[in-house]
């Protein structure tokens, strides 16, 4: 600690202000514990911790503060006690719930001075940079995948965001590939885990299973023409299923013989490639064969790869267990945890493996796999748990130029270094959709009173000057308003509220017609007095109106939004308006349709992690 105390009895500055700090901790896994323990210990007293799950068995070898006996209980609440069971000044409160939920919102963000990511999800990290952006609270964000990490410190105006670059794209496989032609474990074990997502999950017709016959290479020199009644009006599988009342034998002979034999008939795959080779469910009952290098059959089950036979009979067996589990359900949720689900998909991806030639893959390789795991290194999290703290503390004594990313990588020939940092800080990057500066618009609504379309016609285009508003629902991307006729007519009649719109709401507003965006920051406010005005605004009215591009007046209601701020004053005296030091904005926005922002949905069978670049 650099500065001294006059008397050595009284606590420093800097040892006041972090114990008077209130710090956020968004997740209690791997990392999270480690944050934690480390706040705890550096003097931290005032913290709060958020984490939806319950703690698994797999969780025990590194979430240390966590044991066998807190299986199956609240990870935030047994954070909490345990921290708590060693130093019980820490003030620590802990909420069993995901940081998605409305009562998170930026009025939440606000009461804290620093908040610390310990995530696993692309989507969490987003909501969360979003909120710290709109609150104004420093974010360090961390994370690690197996031996590699990462931390780095978000500030609004001042650094990157977690959005500023865009991520790797998470790797997928064209669709023809896992449909027609696999040639790879991977592509058989997305196959089969679509196939479980049709039979029992949520439906999705970009997993069909079934042969693609608008695959490109199908229809080449016309030598399949695809049958009028081929693909058009196919049931769906669930339906098909529900049918046959999810008999195996029919299922079996469905998957593995029949769309295979269609396969077959699409004769330009095969030019070039090993043709498939169709099983029925009767030979399948006596194939002992397996396709596999490793002849070591001392392994526990998990560890080996299985006859056909052994994989039909599990097919069999499982395939009841989920039917049974589905009854009464809309759908199952896809859980690598759940024996009966991997099972099924362990199965299924080795015996389209065997007909397609592929070699086949043990139950637990196919779980790392299919699980998207990469194992969770206990050094790693302690590490990147140590840095997320040294850079909190700084953080607190202002010391933001000394927190620029640090790197944990894998030792190699090539990185001689485990950790490393970049030279200083990285800049806000002036097109990121997210952190680049916007007008911002503070508004004090009824949100459980005000219609959706009240709050189209009176606040965005009355007040707020939008012609063709899109509001989205930031966090969760949903579109509330669009400018698409009949789009969200739906919304119209409900209230704000029924909508998702609450105390603490971000909306991201861009008018088609104009070159003008706003972020507006939704505020639960009550009319008291019958003179009261419905709703008000604090905004800088300079920024109200939409941007030129070029010099010349863009949209058609230039003119409206030529009207002097002074007018706005006066006009709608319903209103307040006050100033606010907000920058102008940066990009100019295109007028393409963005009315449903991309989130990744990171629970796909995905090999690549994405923190790090
Ligand atoms: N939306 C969310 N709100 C609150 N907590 C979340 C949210 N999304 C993820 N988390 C939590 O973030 C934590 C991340 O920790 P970690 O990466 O160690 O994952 P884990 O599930 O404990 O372990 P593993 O994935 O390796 O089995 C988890 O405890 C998870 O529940
Ligand atoms: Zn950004």
């Amino acid at each position: 600690m650099s500065t001294q105390s006059a008397n050595p009895r009284e606590p420093t500055s800097h040892v006041n202000s972090i114990s008077k700090s209130k710090i956020l901790v968004v997740g209690a896994g791997g990392i999270g514990c480690e944050i934690l323990k480390n706040l705890c210990v550096s003097g931290f007293q005032d913290i709060e911790v958020i984490d939806l799950d319950t703690i698994d068995v797999s969780n025990l070898n590194r979430q240390f503060l966590f044991r066998k006996e807190h299986v199956g209980k609240s990870k935030a609440v047994v954070a909490r006690e345990s921290i708590i069971s060693f130093n019980s000044n820490v003030n620590i409160k802990a909420y069993h719930d995901s940081i998605f939920n409305q009562e998170y919102g930026v009025n939440f963000f606000k009461r804290f001075d620093l908040v610390l990511n310990a995530l696993d999800n692309r989507a969490a990290r987003n909501h969360v940079n979003r909120m710290c952006l709109a609150a104004d609270i420093p974010l360090i964000e961390s994370g690690t995948a197996g031996y590699s990490g990462q931390v780095e410190l978000i500030k609004k105006g001042m650094t990157q965001c977690y959005e500023c670059q865009p991520k790797p794209q998470q790797k997928s496989y064209p669709g023809c590939t896992i449909r027609n032609t696999p040639s790879e474990p991977v592509h058989c074990i997305v196959w089969a885990k679509h196939l479980f997502n049709q039979l029992f999950g949520e439906e999705d017709p970009d997993q069909d299973v079934s042969p693609d016959t608008e695959d490109p290479e199908v229809k080449k020199d016309g030598a399949f023409s695809v049958t009028e009644s081929g693909d058009v009006k196919r049931k769906s599988t669930r339906q098909w299923a529900q049918e046959v009342d999810y008999n195996p034998e029919q299922l079996f002979n469905k998957f593995f013989k029949d769309d295979i034999n269609y396969l077959l008939s699409m004769e330009n795959l095969w030019k070039t490639r090993k043709p498939p080779v169709p099983i029925s469910w009767e030979k399948a009952l006596t194939c002992e064969s397996r396709i596999s290098n490793d002849e070591e059959s001392s392994k526990s089950l998990d560890m080996q790869v299985l006859s056909i036979s052994k994989y039909t009979q599990i097919f069999a067996s499982t395939v009841n267990i989920l039917k049974k589990e589905l009854a009464g359900k809309k759908f199952l949720m896809w859980d690598k945890d759940d024996t009966p689900a991997m099972d099924f998909v362990t199965a299924c991806a080795n015996i389209r493996a065997f007909i397609f030639s592929i070699s086949q893959k043990s139950k637990f390789e196919i779980k790392s796999i299919a699980g998207n795991i990469i194992p969770a290194i206990a050094t790693a999290n302690a590490l990147i748990a140590g840095a997320a703290v040294l850079y909190a503390l700084r953080v607190l004594q202002n010391d933001y130029e000394k927190c620029p990313t640090i790197y944990l990588r894998q030792k190699s020939i090539y990185s001689k270094v485990l950790l490393a940092t970049d030279k200083s800080l990285q800049k806000p990057n002036p097109n990121c959709y997210v952190c680049s500066a916007k007008p911002v618009v503070n508004v004090f609504v009824n949100v459980n009173k005000m219609l959706v379309k009240e709050f189209e016609t009176e606040v965005l285009k009355n007040t707020l000057n939008m012609v063709a508003p899109d509001a989205i629902l930031d966090g969760k991307g949903v579109v509330v308003i669009s400018s698409e006729e009949g789009e969200t007519e739906i919304n119209n009649k409900k209230t704000l509220c029924e909508v998702g719109i609450v105390d603490g709401s971000i909306l991201k507003v861009d008018d088609f017609l104009q070159n003008y965006e706003l972020i507006i920051n939704v505020n639960q406010y009550e009319a008291k007095e019958k003179d009261d005005p419905p709703f008000k605004f604090i905004a800088n009215p300079a920024e109200l109106k939409a941007k030129q591009i070029d010099g010349v007046k863009n949209g058609v209601t230039a003119a409206k939004n030529d009207l002097p701020n002074q007018e706005m004053h006066t006009d709608n005296d319903d209103v307040v308006i006050c100033t606010t030091d907000n920058d102008d904005f940066g990009a100019s926005s295109s007028k393409k349709r963005k009315l449903n922002p991309v989130e990744d949905d990171d629970d796909d069978l995905i090999i690549l992690d994405e923190q790090l670049e």
